[in-house]
C-alpha cells in the first residue's frame, strides 16, 4: 500500500542545524525507513535563496522518500497541513543583548509561527522547539495556539539527554547502549538537572557503580549543562549536527516510542508531576508508545535531585514571568 506523506515543516532550514537535518529527514530518519515526507522550509527572506540551495542538493540526493520541498517566508503556508513542526529558526543572542530582549525578539518568531500552527496545521501536528530558549519559545508557540492540544508543544533537551549518556559512558567504562533511564530535568539551559540515580548501567545503579557524588556535583553536571557553550568555545559555532541528530532522535521516539525498559528525556508542558507547576515546559523521564508520550510516575527524588530540579523550574518560572510581562503569553 502506498502510504500518504508526512508534511514536516522545518523553520530556521538555512541554518547550521537545518543544513544537518533536512537531509536525515529525507531519507527516513526522522520517522521511519518507510515513510514519505513532504518537507515544507520557513526562513526569512533574505534567506530563501540560501534555503532553495539546500532543496537543490535535497534534489541532488535522489532521496525515495522525499515527494515534495515547498520554501517559503510565510508561516501560513509553511505549516499548511503540518504533522511535524521542527522550529529550529531562532534570534541568536548578539552582543549587549539582555535575556529579556532575547525573550522579546523570540517572541515576535514564535507568536506567529503558533498561530500558524494554531490556524493551518493537521490535526496531529507534533511539535519540537529547538531554537533557544527553546523551552519557553515552545510555552510562547503553545500560547498562540489554543486550539492545539497542549501537549503538541514540546522542547528538545535529548541534547543534552544524548550529551550526558557519553559522559556516564565515559565515567563508567561502558557503552552509551549499556546505560538506560537516564533522566534531564528542567530548563535547556546551564540549569538543567542530568539526574543519574535511577539510570543503570549495565543493569546496576549508576549513582552505585559510579559512587563518587563529588564527580558528579563538580564534573559530570557542569560538564554536560555547559556542553553547549563549551561547543561553541571550540567551534566557535554552536553545535549543529548534534543538536540535528537529538532532534531526529526526539521525534523519531515520540512517533515510534522507547524501547522496553527505558525511558528518554523531553520538554514537555507539566502536569504537575515532580512539584513542577503546571503548564511550564519542563524536562521529564518520559515514555512514549503509539504517538504519545508519558511522564515516568513514582520515581523518589532524593534532596541532591530535589535542590537541582527546584533550581532549574524556579528559572523556568522567572522566564515564564517575564514573557508574561511582554504580553507574549
Ligand atoms: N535545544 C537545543 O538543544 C539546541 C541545540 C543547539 C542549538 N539550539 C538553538 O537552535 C537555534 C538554531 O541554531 P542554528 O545553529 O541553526 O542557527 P543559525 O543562525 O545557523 O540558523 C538559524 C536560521 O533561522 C533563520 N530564522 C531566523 N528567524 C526566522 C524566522 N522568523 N522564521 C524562519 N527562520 C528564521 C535564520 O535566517 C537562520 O537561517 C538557535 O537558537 C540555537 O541556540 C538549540
Ligand atoms: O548552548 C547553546 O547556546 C547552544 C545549544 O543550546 C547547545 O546546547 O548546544
Amino acid at each position: 500500500m502506498t502510504r500518504t506523506p508526512v508534511n514536516v515543516t522545518v523553520t530556521g532550514a538555512a541554518g547550521q542545524i537545518g543544513y544537518a537535518l533536512l537531509f536525515r529527514i529525507a531519507s527516513g530518519q526522522l520517522l521511519g525507513a518507510d515513510v514519505p515526507v513532504k518537507l515544507r522550509l520557513l526562513e526569512i527572506t533574505p534567506a530563501l535563496k540560501a534555503a532553495e540551495g539546500t532543496a537543490m542538493e535535497l534534489d541532488d540526493c535522489a532521496f525515495p522518500l522525499l515527494q515534495g520541498i515547498d520554501i517559503t517566508d510565510d508561516p501560513n503556508v509553511a505549516f499548511d497541513g503540518t504533522n511535524v513542526g521542527l522550529l529550529v529558526g531562532a534570534r541568536p543572542r548578539t552582543k549587549g543583548m539582555e535575556r529579556g530582549d532575547l525573550l522579546e525578539a523570540n517572541g515576535g518568531i514564535f507568536k506567529p509561527q503558533g498561530k500558524a500552527i494554531n490556524d493551518h496545521a493537521a490535526d496531529d501536528v507534533k511539535v519540537l522547539v529547538v531554537g533557544n530558549p527553546a523551552n519557553t519559545n515552545a510555552l510562547i508557540a503553545q500560547a498562540a495556539a489554543p486550539d492545539v492540544p497542549a501537549e503538541r508543544f514540546t522542547a528538545m533537551t535529548r541534547l543534552d539527554h544524548n550529551r550526558a549518556l557519553t559522559q556516564l559512558a565515559k565515567k563508567t567504562g561502558s557503552t552509551v547502549a549499556d546505560i538506560k533511564r537516564l533522566t534531564i530535568w528542567g530548563n535547556h539551559s546551564a540549569t538543567q538537572y542530568p539526574d543519574i540515580f535511577h539510570a543503570t548501567v549495565a543493569g546496576k545503579n549508576a549513582a552505585e557503580v559510579v559512587n563518587d557524588e563529588k564527580w558528579l556535583a563538580e564534573d559530570f553536571i557542569p560538564t554536560v549543562a555547559k556542553r553547549g557553550a563549551a561547543i561553541i568555545e571550540a567551534r566557535g559555532a554552536s553545535s549543529a549536527a548534534s543538536a540535528a541528530n537529538a532532534a531526529i532522535d526526539h521525534v523519531y521516539s515520540w512517533v515510534n516510542g522507547t524501547a522496553d525498559g527505558d525511558w528518554v528525556s523531553m520538554g514537555i508542558p507539566s502536569d504537575g508531576s515532580y512539584g513542577v507547576p503546571e503548564g511550564l515546559i519542563s524536562s521529564f523521564p518520559v515514555t512514549c508508545k503509539d504517538g504519545k508520550y508519558e511522564i515516568v510516575q513514582g520515581l523518589e527524588i532524593n534532596e541532591f535531585s530535589r535542590a537541582r530540579i527546584d533550581a532549574s523550574v524556579k528559572e523556568l518560572e522567572e522566564e515564564r514571568e517575564a514573557v508574561r510581562g511582554l504580553g507574549l503569553i
